[in-house]
């Protein structure tokens, strides 16, 4: 069951108050543009107040009502206690059960006039939103989650966040952020109105808008936390030392580490709110889930979550995040992506909020040497869950808290460049807002239907989006909407345009009075003093009553022809005629000053719209290159896979061709060595049968002409011859002239037989060896 919204003092989406600043010592004049008046019943607080033109131009008075006037005097307490803001905890907090109900505090006023101030406090003096801390984790107390038991919730906490978020507990988060020695830092933080006090050296010698350098080293640390550096490998520091009081015995217990700013030494106290403390639900335990993020220039960043160098223009950035729907809030839009601190003490979440305010884009003007150039959000989630045994899920509201940045007319705060173009912006999304909060003045008293024009900008999105109840399916809770307070700061010293711009903008009531001009030549004539002013309530439209005008000819012949009466009354009508001129000229002053300011805009606009294209355009080549050169990394690993695939592809097909061939070879030597053998002794038998054959030719040629030198009778057939006959077995075993004779007869043989023996010639001299082996063993 959804407890039951607090209640409203009106329709109103955001309750409106004033708060005047003090004059500053700079001030160059006493002159008032604003006067509060004084309650219409006694013991009431003040809520309406009237806008005096300066004494050179006859402009009409204008009156406007708030919810409550702060006069200067006021202090931050009187504000916190005065304003809907506890009653925006409880709210918060839900003490009767359920999810609760969603609040937004924000401060809206020119340049200067005491926005931060007011929203963030001062070196003594604690802001609304400390002191809203402060009242939520008093409020909390025992029912809060232990500091211990944090690790073992942040999955189930993550699961339940809306927001595709990533969360981390506070203590390894500051432990990134904050060196734990004791110097000074905070100087070149944000804020003129810083809410820490240190001990430091002379603010002379300190820069004012953080430089790059100091920065470096905490975006390192925080990205290395990012990457999820093991906490084995950080010192670390101790839970309890946050959530103590930060002894200077804290500061020196560990080595400092260089580059990051120190640990904060003291937290103001000042003003006390231990008495204001709202119910909470007992039945259920909490925790405080801090996150925050800054619109600039119509984009959202996270203040929690460092700028990433650029590989390319070594530039360090940041990415603009989304205001959207999500799968787990489809009702209402949330800031995706955010980075999301997740504390147990409220002194772990000022010390968060600390670390963002770091980061917030702060510059010098000519009108505040630290002019927030950026819308900031500062978001403090109370999450809840029914406690025991088995737990439920995480539910809970949020409190925001909003800095805006000032409206500014370029001419007084000598705006220049980059700083002219968020000039643009902020006016621009200021314009939008006072667009909303016209409208939605108007929404109790008008007839017609109004729509409150809340999506032209993401300031008035962030703001008035949750403003309204969610539609959602049966299935789904049903939020209640958004408790909003505003606060709007002025300068009663201050520049009158500008003032009377954001009243306009902002005032629950307006009424416009036109003093009734008094008859100057009734008053010449009379030669006493001038008539009081009788006032009258007019709309701006029935300013100007028709009044007779005298042509500038007709003047002479008119005074002759008339007498003083007649003259006295033409003179009453040339003066009003006069205070009428006089009125239009202011008038048309006002325009002049109108249209050159929406010049100023447009043209701020216009640069930075060439400011957006030229980011675009930057960021559209970024991502280029970090695609082509992912996609080049991949094709380079593809083409090197595929390569040392195809190297050990050919590796063994090397080493099997290798081995075949080794193989092959082993083989043809063999074979070479057993056919060398077979041929080298198929060459030794030749050579033998050659020589043999020589030898035969020759006895044979002996023998022929031994056998011519004979006598005829003797000429007996070889066979027959004794000389040739075979020799007995055992005179010539293996002797030459056996072998000889064998031959002789064998020869003998061939020769009788011419054909056999030139047959064999021809086979010994064209044959393979093969069948010289065949031939040789046949003889
Ligand atoms: N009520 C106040 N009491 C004392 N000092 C104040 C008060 N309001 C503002 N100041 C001082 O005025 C100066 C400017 O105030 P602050 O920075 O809060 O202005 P701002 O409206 O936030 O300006 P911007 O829009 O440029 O950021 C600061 O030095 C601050 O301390």
């Amino acid at each position: 069951m959804d407890a039951p919204p607090a209640p409203k003092t009106s329709q109103n989406l955001f309750e409106v108050y004033l708060r005047l600043r003090p004059p500053p010592a700079t001030a160059s004049t006493d002159e008032r543009v604003l006067t509060v008046e004084p309650p219409a019943q006694s013991g009431a607080p003040p809520s309406h107040i009237t806008l005096n033109p300066p004494s050179d131009r006859r402009r009409a008075i204008e009156r406007f009502g708030f919810t409550q006037v702060f006069a200067e005097t006021a202090s931050q307490l009187d504000v916190f206690s005065s304003t809907e803001i506890v009653g925006m905890v409880e709210g918060v907090l839900a003490p009767r059960g359920g999810e609760g109900t969603d609040a937004v505090v924000a401060t809206l006023g020119v340049t200067g006039s005491g926005k931060t101030h007011t929203i963030l406090g001062s070196k003594t003096q604690r802001g609304l939103t400390q002191l809203a801390v402060d009242v939520v984790f008093r409020s909390i107390g025992p029912s809060m989650l232990d500091g211990a038991a944090l690790p073992a919730v942040i999955e189930s906490l993550q699961a339940c966040d809306s927001s595709e978020s990533t969360l981390i507990s506070a203590p390894p988060y500051l432990e990134t952020v904050f060196a734990d020695h004791t110097q000074f830092s905070r100087a070149n933080s944000r804020a003129a109105t810083p809410m820490i006090c240190r001990s430091r050296p002379p603010v002379a010698s300190l820069p004012k808008t953080p430089s790059k350098k100091t920065l470096d080293p905490l975006y390192m640390a925080l990205t290395a936390t990012v990457r999820g550096k093991s906490s084995a490998q950080r010192p670390k520091l101790n839970a309890n030392s946050i959530q103590g009081d930060f002894s200077s015995s804290i500061m020196s217990a560990a080595p400092p580490r260089r580059n990051l700013p120190p640990l904060p030494t003291t937290l103001p106290k000042q003003p006390d709110v231990s008495g204001i403390l709202v119910p909470c639900d007992t039945a259920a335990e909490y925790v405080v889930v801090v996150s925050m993020y800054e619109v600039h220039n119509d984009r959202i960043y996270d203040l929690l979550t460092p700028a990433t160098k650029n590989a390319a223009t070594k530039e360090f950035r940041r990415r603009p995040l989304l205001f959207k729907s999500t799968e787990l809030s489809p009702d209402r839009k949330v800031v995706a992506g955010l980075r999301k601190v997740v504390c147990t003490t409220a002194r772990e979440a000022l010390l968060v909020l600390e670390a963002g305010l770091q980061e917030r884009r702060v510059t010098g003007t000519g009108s505040n040497s630290v002019s927030s150039r950026s819308h900031g959000f500062f978001c403090f989630e109370v999450k809840k869950r029914h406690g025991g045994r088995r737990p439920g899920p995480w539910g809970g509201s949020k409190l925001t808290v909003v800095d805006l940045a000032g409206s500014e007319r370029a001419r007084e705060a000598k705006t220049a460049g980059a700083t002219l173009v968020e000039a643009g912006k902020i006016n621009e999304s200021l314009m939008y807002l006072g667009q909303c909060l016209q409208t939605q003045s108007e929404l109790g008293t008008s007839t017609k239907p109004n729509v409150v024009p809340y999506r032209q900008c993401k300031l008035t999105e962030l703001l008035f989006s949750n403003s309204f109840p969610s539609h959602t399916s049966p299935h789904m809770p049903r939020r209640n909407p958004q408790n909003g307070v505003m606060i709007v700061t002025a300068d009663p010293t201050g520049d009158f345009n500008a003032t009377s711009q954001i009243l306009r903008y902002s005032a629950l009531a307006r009424e416009v009075t036109v003093p009734r001009i008094p008859s100057i030549t009734a008053t010449i004539l009379a030669g006493g003093p001038a008539p009081m002013p009788t006032t009258r309530s007019i709309s701006p439209v029935q300013q100007h009553p028709h009044r007779p005008f005298v042509p500038a000819g007709g003047t002479s012949a008119y005074h002759r022809n008339h007498s003083p009466v007649d003259e006295r009354a033409t003179m009453e009508i040339a003066a009003l005629e006069i205070a009428r001129l006089s009125d239009e000229i202011d008038q048309l002053r006002a325009e002049t000053d109108a249209h050159m300011e929406a010049r100023f805009t447009a043209e701020a606009h216009l640069l930075s719209m060439e400011d957006r294209l030229i980011d675009l355009e930057a960021a559209i080549r970024d991502e280029c290159a970090a695609e082509y050169e992912q996609t080049l990394m991949l094709e380079l690993a593809r083409f090197k896979t595929s390569l040392a695939l195809e190297q050990e592809r050919g590796e063994e097909h090397l080493d099997r061709k290798v081995d075949l061939l080794a193989r092959g070879l082993e083989n043809a030597a063999l074979v070479i060595c057993d056919e060398g053998d077979e041929y080298n002794k198929e060459n030794v038998l030749v050579e033998d049968l050659s020589e043999e054959v020589e030898r035969l030719r020759r006895e044979n040629a002996v023998l022929k002409r031994e056998l011519a030198g004979r006598s005829p009778t003797k000429r007996k057939p070889l066979e027959e011859r004794d000389d040739f006959s075979p020799a007995p077995p055992d005179t010539l075993p293996g002797a030459q002239g056996g072998a000889v004779s064998n031959l002789g007869r064998k020869l003998e043989r061939m020769r009788v037989n011419p054909d056999a023996g030139a047959r064999s010639a021809s086979g010994a001299s064209n044959g393979s060896p093969k069948k010289m082996r065949r031939i040789a063993k046949a003889t």
